[in-house]
């Protein structure tokens, strides 16, 4: 049945505003609420679409039905999309002319949006959760007026649509108040909300479900450390099943380096760097909206990979690396050895961090997003210097074969290395679902999905 005839199910409509990408699924839900405690998916996979390379056009375009029988698989390079508002309208008017799918039909629009402040639940977009995200966007100035961009179309072409903000955000309001304060003057940070937020939360809450399934462990008595390297990048601590720590802090900003971003730097080299540090730029390639200083412009956008190599892919970077060449002083003759070494010795300082937080009782390492899932190379080069932490050696075999069998978690240290039940601590690969994670906590949210 086409999802056009099929009156029994809703359709869900996920969609996911990276900092480079756009990630879009389409998923048909029942239309009355499960038991949360059914073991059986919620949602099932329409199709997914993702536009990719925005902030490095031409921005390619991939759309895909999830049925076997589909025929209909686009990857192409589209010239017109120039931001995620055309982005969007792209995938639209694909859906509709290509696809044939009545956009009338999706009762549901789960938004990721980076920066929630201090909501600690999804919230339906009313004029209210509009403003109140849209006052936010100046700690997110790479996401969240992307994710408004986005939420502003689907009211104008989808009226009748329920259009609901999911944060990242709110997975870490465990973190307890003394990781979460800055050392300073805490009258000001109370009164401006000046503390650490943390990012990638949908990201990590599918991750923690996927690998306690996997470990077959409830999950909250889980103690993990989650990697999630993709154009943005940052690594989390999970202790007893509720995030402990994590690397991004006020804004996306902090931790580690992305594609764009600078991660962690002395904050006095902005000052050092240029002196017009504090002055308001206007960008237009900037989604409307946003006040972002020139300091702030440098290291969210003209920073991380592209500015030490100028490339934002860092699959490109690897292939460049010379990762062969045992020469120590190559970093400084190649840019892409230089990046590559940089990324992995910030990764290494918090996997070091998040061992000791975790007193060393910790069930897996987890490498996710973009960079996590694909990188043989750099999942090599770390797990090699885990080992001596008590993780499981690095199956050479496994690591390259991933992605291979499809399944959502995968392990990359070797169990046959594990003879006595010694080194329990694994090495894993998760194919990370912030889509999916949305969708399933709309239809599973007593306040969001219609009982009867
Ligand atoms: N084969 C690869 N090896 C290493 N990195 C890769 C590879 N393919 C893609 N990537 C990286 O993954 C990044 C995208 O990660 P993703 O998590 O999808 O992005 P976003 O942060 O926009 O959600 C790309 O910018 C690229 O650097
Ligand atoms: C928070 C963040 O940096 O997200 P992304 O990696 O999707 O840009
Ligand atoms: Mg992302």
């Amino acid at each position: 049945m086409s999802p056009n005839e099929d009156q029994q199910h809703n359709l869900v409509l996920s969609v996911n505003a990276g900092s480079s990408s756009l990630k879009i699924s389409l998923y048909s839900a029942p239309l009355q609420q499960l038991d949360s405690s059914s073991k059986s998916e919620p949602v099932t996979l329409l199709l997914t679409s993702s536009i990719s390379s925005i902030s490095a056009p031409p921005a390619k375009f991939s759309f895909k039905p999830a049925s076997i029988k589909a025929t209909t698989t686009k990857d192409e390079s589209i010239d017109a999309i120039k931001d995620h508002a055309s982005a969007f309208a792209h995938f639209l008017h694909y859906l509709e002319k290509e696809a044939s799918i009545d956009k009338d039909r999706i009762k549901y629009i789960c938004h990721r949006v980076v920066h929630g402040g201090d909501y600690s639940e999804p919230v339906i977009i009313t004029q209210e959760t509009y403003h109140h995200i849209e006052k936010l966007s100046d700690l997110a100035p790479l996401h969240n007026g992307a994710a408004l961009s986005v939420i502003h179309a689907c009211i104008d072409v989808l009226p009748s649509t329920k259009s609901i903000a999911f944060f990242d955000t709110a997975f870490h309001r465990t973190i307890p108040l003394h990781v979460a304060s800055y050392a300073i003057d805490q009258k000001i940070a109370k009164e401006r909300g000046l503390k650490k937020y943390g990012f990638h939360g949908l990201s990590y809450a599918f991750i923690h479900r996927a690998v306690a399934q996997y470990l077959d462990k409830a999950p909250e008595s889980l103690n993990l450390i989650l990697l999630h390297l993709g154009s943005g990048a940052s690594a989390c601590v999970i202790k007893d099943g509720r995030s402990l720590d994590t690397s991004m802090g006020l804004t996306p900003l902090n931790g580690l380096p992305g594609a764009t971003r600078s991660g962690a730097i002395d904050p006095s080299l902005i000052f050092h760097y240029t002196n017009r540090a504090g002055r308001i730029t206007h960008d237009p390639s900037m989604a409307t909206n946003i006040g972002v200083t020139k300091a702030e412009d440098i290291l969210n956008r003209k920073s991380g990979w592209k500015s030490i190599t100028g490339t934002t892919d860092f699959g490109e970077i690897t292939k460049h690396a010379e990762l062969d060449n045992p020469d120590s002083s190559i970093a400084s003759k190649n840019p892409n050895r230089l990046a590559f070494d940089l990324f992995a010795d910030r990764i290494l300082n918090y996997i070091g961090s998040y061992y000791l937080k975790l007193h060393g009782n910790v069930d897996a390492l987890v490498f996710a997003g973009g960079i996590g899932e694909k990188s043989v190379e750099l999942r090599e080069m770390i797990s090699q210097r885990v080992e001596c932490l008590g993780f499981r050696k690095l199956s050479n075999e496994r690591n390259g074969n991933v992605g291979k069998s499809g399944d959502v978690v995968e392990e990359i240290s070797d169990p046959a290395e594990d003879e006595e039940g010694k080194k329990a601590k694994r090495i894993l690969v998760c194919s990370t679902d912030e889509q999916l994670e949305m969708a399933r906590e709309c239809v599973l949210d007593h306040k969001l999905w219609p009982k009867d």
